[in-house]
């Protein structure tokens, strides 16, 4: 009889060929995804030790307000943190605009990922859009001008660019959890997310070349690197709208789930990643950004190389030399190989 090894492979060839075989569209979700993690192969050492992740209900409380000047209330995100439990929630809240952006909700935005960031309790965000009709639908067209999105009275830019790269550089895991539309500028948030879990009524795509936008930023390097450079192609110049099926089958997402249970799995991921070591975790979000951003990703990755050495008695010792107005001793610590 064969044994679940044999039957696990067995069932990705088998997965590998239908998948193959299937036109795109027609795939309800990924057929690799059905059985191979069933009771039996989940029923090893490391799961008798670890176990499941708690399935009880989350409990959200509003986060305090991190606000300034004037502005004493978000209008456009709620914000808020689980209680008892190191996971943060920030909504995009302009639903009757499918969550389009404006500069004021960006701004909003920046100011919780950055409070959520300082946060030592937090170790997982999930960002996501009101309602279920979308996740977000990109930059507010109605605020456009020559300069750029502006609210009344400001002047005009894409500062939304700058979120993108603050969500890059966060080094705490950020999951974007799509319900409904991820279009134009809202589809690249999720792009430049860590993890992106869908409902199965999701939609992506790109509209730039419909309403005269692009992003030859992020929006167009990273989705190369998800999607491949054809794919990539194809959903900037086509402007086409996929489904969620479709974007888990083309590596843009990483799981697809049933609407009623998505926040269920979104909660259900995050606390499987909070049991692991944060560090290993940060290190690894800087790792994996870094060559696609260059000196700015090899400085996160320096960076956490830095903090980590300062935790050492050899930096101490540097440190403590120095203090002490003395030579420093270095000849106990290994020069390894
Ligand atoms: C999302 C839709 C497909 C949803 O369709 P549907 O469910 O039928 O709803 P609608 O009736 O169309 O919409 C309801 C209501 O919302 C308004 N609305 C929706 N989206 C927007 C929007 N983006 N801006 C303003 N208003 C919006 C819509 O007008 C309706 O209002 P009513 O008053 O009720 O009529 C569909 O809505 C849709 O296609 N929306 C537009 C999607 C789009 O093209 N988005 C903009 C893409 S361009 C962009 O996002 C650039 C962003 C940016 O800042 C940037 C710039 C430069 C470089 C990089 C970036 C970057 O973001 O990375």
């Amino acid at each position: 009889m064969a044994d679940s090894k044999e039957l696990g492979s067995a069932n990705r060839r088998i997965s590998a060929v239908t998948n193959h075989l299937i036109p795109v569209g027609l795939i309800p979700t990924r057929v690799d995804s059905v059985e191979l993690c069933n009771a039996s192969s989940m029923n090893d050492n490391y799961h008798k030790v670890h176990g499941e992740v708690p399935t009880n209900e989350i409990v959200w409380r509003k986060a305090d307000f991190v606000g300034e000047g004037d502005n004493k209330e978000f209008v456009d995100i709620i914000y808020e943190k689980a209680v008892g439990e190191d996971i943060a929630k920030i909504t995009i809240n302009r639903p009757e605009r499918r969550n389009a952006f404006r500069p004021q909700t960006v701004k909003e935005l920046m100011r919780a990922f950055n409070d959520a960031r300082d946060d030592s309790s937090v170790g997982v965000i999930i960002l996501t859009g009101k309602g279920t009709k979308a996740f977000c639908s990109g930059g507010d067209q109605a605020l456009r001008t020559p300069d750029g999105y502006a609210d009344p009275k400001d002047v005009g830019r894409l500062n939304v660019l700058d979120l993108q790269v603050q969500i890059r550089r966060l080094p705490k895991p950020i999951i974007a959890m799509v319900a409904g539309y991820a279009v134009g500028g809202g589809h690249i948030l999720h792009m430049v997310c860590d993890l992106t879990i869908a409902a199965d009524n999701a939609i992506f795509g790109q509209t730039g070349p419909k309403v005269g936008s692009f992003d030859a930023g992020y929006g167009s390097s990273i989705m190369s690197r998800l999607v491949g450079p054809k794919k990539a192609r194809e959903m900037w110049f086509m402007t086409r709208f996929y489904t969620a099926s479709e974007a888990d089958k083309m590596g843009l997402i990483n799981t697809v789930v049933p609407l009623e249970d998505l926040e269920k799995e979104t909660v259900k991921w995050c606390r499987e990643i909070l049991r692991n070591s944060p560090t290993a975790i940060r290190v690894l979000k800087a790792a994996l950004n870094a060559v696609d951003d260059g000196h700015a990703g090899l400085q996160g990755l320096g960076g956490d190389a830095t903090l980590l050495f300062y935790g050492t008695d050899e930096a101490t010792e540097g440190r403590t030399a120095y203090m002490q107005r003395r030579p420093p001793d270095f000849s106990k610590f290994a020069r390894r190989p």
